[in-house]
């Protein structure tokens, strides 16, 4: 199987693994786990003691293509950090798929770390994904995501632990004090045709805790969540895929419309239901996602 730098618009983003470079026996898992992204972390999950020695490591891991197809990310630290632009250097260099850049605040982040990629030599279509996880980025979520239009910004990734540090937030079920942020997050990032990922569930041991926290953030509408452990991805795929039921209906709505009987209508009804021109978008966004689930399990 091969990487894939330049994924699909419809590439599925369910279950997103942050696996530590400097951990040997989690990298070890890189061929097994069912992650249809891997992020490996050049950040806080690496001592400063690590930081070469793991950056060194995600890009040996990249370079020898040992993700298979899963979409790969490298999580570098802060550019104005001292690791940041040897990290930034060599994810660009290896081959990665997108590189991930955390505490941004602003627009003039992404401007800077956008031209840092280009004078690294990364190609005008390797994606810029950035962590939304300090209370400014909430803030300039709009001028962030606007961004996009003159960058790689590719995508968002919330970061709730950082988050509840900054606001000195405490983390609850139902996430009472984060969802004003989730809310935001999701809205810019469709606003401007970014993915979204929600951020992490740190409480291992409490899959139903994980389940409840992956349908709230499939309701508010992120394509999937980031995780920190392997028991965690069998639920992110699970709930953040299209329901059997839900791909059968966005077929159904996707053959009505092709039906000649139905020629230049823009509203019809499809299996007792009002259906629109703007229903059949996001049935064929449904099926392509399913479709692209179901030829990565082949
Ligand atoms: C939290 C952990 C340190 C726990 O690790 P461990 O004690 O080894 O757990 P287990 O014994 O249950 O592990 C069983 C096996 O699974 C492997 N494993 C564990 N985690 C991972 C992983 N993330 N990727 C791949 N493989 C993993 C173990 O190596 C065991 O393997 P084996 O011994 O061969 O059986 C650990 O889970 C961990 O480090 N998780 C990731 C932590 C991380 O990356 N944190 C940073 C991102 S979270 C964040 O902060 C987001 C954001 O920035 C924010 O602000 O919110
Ligand atoms: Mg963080």
């Amino acid at each position: 199987m091969t990487q894939i730098s330049n994924p699909p618009p419809h590439r599925p983003r369910r279950s997103c693994l942050y696996m530590p470079a400097s951990n040997e026996r989690a990298m070890a898992k890189a061929a097994s786990v069912d992650a249809d992204v891997i992020i490996l972390d050049l950040e806080d999950a690496v001592a400063p003691d690590a930081k070469d020695s793991a950056r060194q490591a995600a890009c040996d891991a990249i370079s020898a293509r040992k993700f298979g197809a899963r979409e790969t990310v490298i999580r570098i630290n802060a550019p104005d950090s001292i690791w940041g632009q040897n990290d930034l250097r060599a994810a660009v260099a290896s081959g990665v798929g997108a590189v991930l850049a955390p505490k941004v605040t602003s627009a003039a982040d992404i401007a800077a770390i956008d031209s840092a990629m280009t004078a690294a030599g990364a190609a005008s279509d390797l994606p810029l994904w950035v962590m939304i996880e300090m209370p400014a980025a909430i803030l300039n979520i709009t001028e962030i995501a606007a961004a996009s239009r003159s960058s790689r910004l590719s995508a968002f990734v919330v970061g709730t632990n950082d988050l509840a540090k900054e606001m000195r937030a405490t983390s609850v079920p139902g996430r009472a004090p984060f969802l004003t942020a989730l809310h935001m997050t999701v809205m810019a990032a469709r606003a401007f045709g970014l993915a979204a990922i929600d951020g992490v569930f740190n409480d291992i041991g409490d899959l139903d805790g994980l389940e409840a926290e992956c349908a709230q953030g499939r309701m508010m509408g992120y394509d999937g969540k980031t995780a920190i452990h392997p028991a965690q991805l069998a639920h992110c795929n699970r709930i953040f895929s299209p329901e059997a039921e839900e791909v059968a209906q966005a077929r159904a709505v996707i053959a009505a419309f092709a039906d000649p009987a139905n020629a230049g209508q823009a509203v019809i009804k499809v299996d007792g239901r009002m259906t629109e021109l703007l229903h059949l978008e996001e049935a064929k966004r449904t099926v392509a996602i399913a479709d692209s689930i179901a030829a990565a399990a082949n």
